[in-house]
């Protein structure tokens, strides 16, 4: 990864470039990404390649801000084709465990001692009811958020804090995070959103990432909206560049293990759209190109959080049932509408009467 210099003091909203030597360069305090400020440069004599605009995050947790977007987003794509989920039990394949995992936030507790097993090749949906704690497991399990007590282990080693902390795990195992909003940068194109990891940290020739960035738009089914802004997008588009961005990768990676987190990938779109995504969703991971290379290689595993009935039928194999911050039943997608477990029979049938309450 490129070393990137310190981040310049922040003055009445407007901030030095500190890559700029002449510090002309003034960055325009903007959109937010992972809850940080992002700021943009415009005019930055320092800039390593031509791209319309570099960013840096600013204010709040800074370099490790910076660590987070680097591991989450850097492109890298494990080769490893996936298998029926509730087959796999060998504790060997196991690629993230959270161990009675408790999460509060201010004194309301989220997570009460969580038990969480994802082996590789799995393909695992969290649901449950509004505000169980479904996307903060997500985070905890991506490393955008570190346990109050409990561990998060990755390949058998307990993870010390966020990923962020802990490069070396980060490295062992990379994560991709397709957020619910997108998040994508309102000012750059989707062009420049695809390939923001390839120009931001590698060496790869402007050229090469077009070309990456374009068959990764390609397998999305959006060619040719490279040169478009996202706010001209509709919301299923925004999400399919989304996971565009989140297949590309560049050569180097390409035999890295990778898991996926989806947080409600199909949020809001009509069931046509939805079906798109839950498709793109099992495919792109699912079929590696025959001589393993290319953004379309496959993801060794990944974890969808998601409300939608078609999503859990489509998109995964193995399904884990939060309630009041605890697994109160998994099992595979099969077994859902068999089960009699209270709690997901409610569920299931959108019943008002039941365990689960609503204030
Ligand atoms: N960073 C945070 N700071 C404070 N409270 C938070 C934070 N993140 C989540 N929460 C709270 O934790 C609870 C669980 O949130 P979470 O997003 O994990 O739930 P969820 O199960 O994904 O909900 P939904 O299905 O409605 O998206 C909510 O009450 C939310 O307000």
């Amino acid at each position: 990864m490129t070393a990137r210099p310190p981040i310049g003091a922040l003055s009445e909203g407007i901030e030095i470039c500190s890559t700029s030597q002449s510090s002309a360069c003034k960055l325009e305090p903007s959109s937010r990404f992972f809850g940080q400020r992002l700021s943009l440069h415009r005019s930055c004599s320092r800039r390593r390649r031509p791209f319309r605009a570099q960013t840096e995050l600013l204010v709040a947790r800074k370099v490790t801000a910076l660590q987070d977007v680097d591991t989450i987003l850097r492109p890298s794509y494990g080769t490893s084709s996936l298998t029926s989920s509730s087959a796999r039990t060998d504790d060997n394949e196991i690629l993230i465990e959270l161990k009675d995992v408790h999460k509060s936030f201010g004194n309301k507790k989220i997570l009460r001692g969580v038990n969480i097993k994802i082996r590789r090749g799995e393909t695992v949906g969290i649901i449950g009811g509004s505000g169980t704690g479904k996307s903060t497991t997500l985070r905890l399990m991506a490393g955008l958020l570190a346990p109050d007590s409990g561990e998060v282990q990755i390949l058998g080693q307990t993870r010390k804090g966020l990923l962020a902390d802990d490069p070396e795990l980060a490295e062992r195992l990379k994560v991709g995070m397709v957020f619910q909003n997108g998040a994508l940068f309102d000012s750059l194109t989707v062009g420049e959103n695809v390939g923001f990891m390839l120009y931001e940290h590698t060496a790869l020739p402007h050229d090469r990432i077009e070309a990456i960035v374009a068959e990764s738009l390609s397998a999305v089914g959006l060619s040719g909206v490279e040169q478009l802004l996202p706010s001209e997008l509709s919301g299923g588009m925004r999400k399919r560049v989304a996971l565009a961005r989140a297949i590309v990768r560049d050569d180097l990676h390409a035999n890295d293990e990778q898991v996926v987190m989806y947080d409600e990938p199909t949020a809001g779109l009509d069931p046509v759209a939805s079906t798109v995504v839950e498709d793109l969703i099992r495919s792109m991971h699912a079929s590696p190109t025959s001589n393993g290379a290319g953004p379309r290689s496959g993801i060794t595993s990944y974890i969808v959080v998601t409300h939608q009935h078609s999503t859990i039928r489509r998109a995964v194999d193995r399904i884990i049932f939060l309630h009041e911050g605890l697994v109160v039943w998994e099992g595979p997608v099969e077994e859902f509408d068999s089960t009699d477990e209270p709690i997901v029979r409610q569920f299931a049938s959108g019943s008002l009467t039941g365990p689960i309450k609503y204030e």
